[in-house]
């Protein structure tokens, strides 16, 4: 008796996760198929009549089932698609979130008009935020840095699989401890951890149960990494230089007030796509 056809067997996932109420059920169970049976998208199309290898069925079930326990995608498959470009991810890294492309649009549009600039990204996880912006910028170069060694790792592998390695230098450390006294920059980004301590608990489970906490945690109120990038910020930007900050949607005048205390000039808020405050923009006339 010969087993489901590839078709069959992941909509019949589709099917569970439904039932599961899972957001994108089409679309994980489509995503978790490709990885389960070794094919593209194309290639899957081609194949939905064929018969499941019960390996490949059986590999399907134990990734299907980890889903419905609460994982995300990201984490069962260890990479996710940002800014139209694949991240490996590993268990001391954020997953990337479509909201960060929004940093990533305001940083290239800064840049396209300063040539050549130097580029630091605090906090930087995956490598998510440095190498979208190498990879649409071929002049700028970056140094990037982060308290995990392990999120480093990847970062690594993520700039050489994106082909930006030889402009992204990786320097493990809290903040703007790995960054030389006198060392400048023409704009500072960061998408820090921001939120309150107390309401971790409290996050989704997607969210809570995957993401590493170093990376979720900002402090009692949420600002502490905002006060750090705000006291020495400064001091390691070139004038006219920027600073860009992502920020959780309750945060916008808070995290202005702090940049306006330090100096920072022409402190102003961007909102995201769903209209909430989300970027903070700060810069060094
Ligand atoms: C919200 S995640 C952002 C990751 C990545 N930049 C992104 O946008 O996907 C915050 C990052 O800050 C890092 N981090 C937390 N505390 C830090 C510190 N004291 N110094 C440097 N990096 C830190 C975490 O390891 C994590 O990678």
């Amino acid at each position: 008796m010969s087993g489901p056809a590839i078709g069959a067997a992941w909509r019949a996932v589709r099917d569970r996760f439904r039932a599961a109420n899972l957001d994108t059920p089409e679309l994980d169970a489509r995503l978790l198929a490709l990885e389960a049976f070794g094919l593209d998208s194309l290639a899957l199309l081609g194949a939905e009549q064929q018969p499941a290898p019960p390996a490949a069925l059986e590999r399907l079930e134990s990734l299907a089932l980890r889903r419905l326990t609460g994982e995300p995608v990201a984490r069962i498959l260890g990479e996710k698609e940002f800014y139209g470009l694949p991240f490996r991810l590993n268990a001391a890294t954020l997953v990337p979130r479509p909201d960060t492309e929004l940093l990533v649009d305001l940083a290239l549009q800064w840049l396209a008009g300063h040539p050549s600039a130097r580029l630091l990204d605090l906090g930087t996880g995956s490598g998510a935020i440095p190498v979208a912006i190498l990879a649409n910028n071929p002049t700028v170069l970056a140094v990037a840095t982060d308290l995990a060694p392990l999120a480093l790792e990847a970062a690594a592998a993520n700039a050489r699989d994106n082909s930006v390695s030889g402009r992204l230098e990786l320097r493990q450390g809290s903040w703007f401890d790995p960054i030389g006294p006198d060392e400048r920059f023409d704009l500072i980004v960061s998408n820090p951890p921001y939120i309150e301590s107390a309401t971790i608990a409290g996050l989704a489970p997607d969210v809570r149960d995957f993401d590493p906490l170093l990376a979720l945690d900002g402090g009692p109120d949420g600002l502490g990494p905002y006060r750090v990038i705000a006291e020495s910020a400064g001091r390691h930007l070139r004038a006219p230089g920027a600073l860009m900050v992502e920020i959780g949607s309750g945060q916008g005048q808070a995290v202005v007030e702090l940049f306006e205390a330090k100096g920072f000039s022409k402190v102003r808020i961007e909102k995201d796509l769903a209209g909430l405050d989300r970027v903070v923009i700060a810069h060094q006339l």
